[in-house]
């Protein structure tokens, strides 16, 4: 239970202590102020009642009229308290969640993170979800729990106090001796209250990991048909339906055995918390009885007493509700919530030290150079791809990086771009010089082609002409038309069309540094040829690094680096 608030007040810490916590705090103390006037109106109301009920009793009908008018105050002081309290506690609960959602969007796209986590392989933990969804929950029932503790602690305290004050002393006789009890009514309150709570906790139990496990099964439901979506198109030409079928029918399935597990424990709990809730109506009545019969109360204070009853038995149950309610704010739902986004902060945490474990240290010197030191490249598990790499690229060099497929090529360019952090050595960059790369798979965003083409730049940050003018000369003219439609267009472009649309992007951004891994590999050899003249007429001072495989690529290169098997490398001008 500790390590539950440790946890907990881990990922509350930061906003609680961020620049919005003025406003959170006012806020916070705003919706207590409104649960503390709602109470003590509640117990005003209570007295209220005794008085008003005894007027039938007493068939005094100047009086029920009189108290009467009572009525309406009542009435409006719980509306106002009640709507006003939610609204400021939602406001909270806004505020909360978009310092969080940022925060975790931070955490998730810093370091490269949700790089790191994809090629580490812990993208099925779903950070998406992580983000979105349980963020929301977490603000939303730590707000609820915390706030419903707070008015159900005084509730309970409040009317404990009427209640012991109504119950008087009831005289038990047990065979010769007689047992006075005081405020018998709080006791049977009491114990019926804890023996709802034992017996929950017994029968819910299993239900807090159920619902840990379903939250993950949909997840990964999910994020198999987002796949599918992904990639239609290589689904299609595999014929690959049934392959899919299979994978989406054993991940459903799964949903639904735990589900109907979750069902099977929710049937016990609801036996108990339902039979406990029914019961509930008639105990006050009950236990009431002796001191109605005896005279020693009236009605009124039987009605006050049904009340006093039910406040202080409900605020009892409120840690029993909120404990293993699977469909509202409850104990059960945060610790699978917190158990979720805990768990991604230490993958990120892990993945970090996984990181800065590996020490390939880059650090940006005045020269003009690119430099390579003492560098080996590993992969995640630690075997050894690239040993003891020395290199030396000067300004205006054009170097081609060839080797078998696989031999580690494309990890060499990500090494050199900063994004791939397994192994050591150094690596020095080109003080206050750009530098562009350019995948085999180049990454369009969302949104017009424009957008796209002024990527990672903003799009009115380049006038159409030159846009159009550089369209030309990368054979896209046929696109000039769509320039500002959205679209698809990572669906509707060739792989080739994408590749020069990369190549559009560098003689835009005329970076001084330009690294190729394979940027043309779909495209015909003429077309390769034409793109590699067009680098050179439009960026003729850009050093070009390129990785490829055709021969014919040797005609726009100085020097080229072989990576050899087993890790080894030559170096030939
Ligand atoms: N995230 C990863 N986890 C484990 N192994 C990886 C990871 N990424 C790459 N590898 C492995 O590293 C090796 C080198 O991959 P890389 O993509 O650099 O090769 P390449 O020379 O560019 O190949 P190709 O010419 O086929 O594109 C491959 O054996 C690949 O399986």
């Amino acid at each position: 239970m500790l390590n539950f608030f440790r946890q907990a007040w881990k990922i509350s810490r930061g906003f609680w202590q961020s620049e919005e916590k003025w406003s959170a705090r006012l806020l916070a103390a705003s919706v207590i102020a409104l649960q503390m006037l709602n109470v003590y109106v509640m117990v005003k109301y209570n007295v209220w009642q005794n008085q008003f009920y005894s007027t039938i009793q007493e068939l005094d009908s100047a009086k029920f009229f009189q108290l009467f008018l009572y009525w309406p105050v009542f009435t409006l002081i719980f509306l106002v308290v009640d709507v006003n309290k939610l609204y400021l506690q939602q406001m909270l609960e806004v505020r909360w969640r978009t310092w969080l959602t940022n925060h975790y969007l931070q955490a998730w796209l810093s370091k490269r993170t949700y790089y790191l986590l994809q090629i580490l392989d812990y993208d099925t933990d779903n950070p998406d979800q992580r983000i979105s969804e349980d963020v929301r929950l977490f603000v939303s029932y730590v707000l609820e729990l915390s706030f419903g503790l707070f008015r159900s602690t005084l509730t309970l305290a409040s009317f404990i106090v009427v209640l012991w004050n109504l119950s008087g002393i009831i005289d038990l006789t047990v065979g010769p001796y007689v047992l006075s009890i005081h405020g018998y009514m709080v006791w049977v309150a009491i114990i019926y209250a804890v023996a709802g709570s034992w017996l929950t906790a017994v029968v819910g139990n299993s239900l807090i990991k159920l619902n840990f496990v379903q939250q993950r099964y949909e997840a990964d439901f999910r994020f198999s048909l987002i796949r599918l979506r992904e990639n239609g198109e290589g689904i299609a030409f595999y014929n690959g339906e049934q392959r899919e079928q299979a994978n989406f029918s054993n991940r459903f399935q799964l949903i639904i055995e735990n589900f109907q597990a979750l069902m099977s424990g929710q049937r016990r709990l609801s036996y108990v918390t339902l039979l406990h809730w029914r019961l509930s109506f008639l105990l006050p009545y009950l236990i009431s009885a002796p001191r109605i019969f005896e005279g020693k109360m009236q009605l009124g204070g039987l009605f006050q007493t049904a009340t006093a009853f039910t406040q202080v038995e409900q605020s009892l149950s409120f840690f029993i509700d909120k404990f293993y309610s699977m469909n509202e704010a409850s104990l059960a739902q945060l610790q699978a919530v917190l158990k979720r986004l805990s768990s991604f902060a230490e993958h990120i945490d892990n993945l970090h030290a996984t990181a800065s474990g590996n020490s390939i240290a880059i650090t940006a010197a005045p020269g003009g150079l690119l430099g390579v030191a003492c560098l080996d490249i590993k992969l995640p598990t630690g075997e050894l791809l690239l040993k003891n790499l020395e290199l030396q690229v000067q300004p205006g060099d054009r170097l081609l990086i060839t080797g078998a497929s696989g031999s580690g090529k494309s990890t060499l360019m990500k090494t050199l771009a900063g994004i791939w952090p397994f192994g050591q050595g150094n690596i020095h960059i080109p003080a206050g010089e750009s530098m562009l790369f350019l995948p085999q798979k180049p990454y369009l965003p969302l949104g017009t082609l424009r957008e796209i083409l002024a990527y990672p730049a903003a799009a009115d940050l380049f006038a159409e002409e030159k846009l159009c003018e550089i369209m030309i000369m990368c054979k896209l003219g046929e696109f000039i038309d769509c320039l500002n439609e959205d679209g698809n267009w990572s669906q509707i472009l060739s792989l080739g069309e994408q590749q020069r649309i990369a190549f559009a992007r560098a003689i835009l951004q005329r970076p001084q540094w330009l690294f190729l891994d394979e940027a043309t590999s779909a495209l015909d050899e003429e077309t390769e040829m034409a793109m590699h003249r067009l680098l050179h007429e439009q960026l003729p001072g850009a050093t070009i690094i390129s990785v490829g495989h055709r021969s014919t690529l040797m005609e726009y290169h100085h020097r080229t680096l072989n990576i050899t098997e087993a890790g080894s490398w030559k170096l030939s001008a």
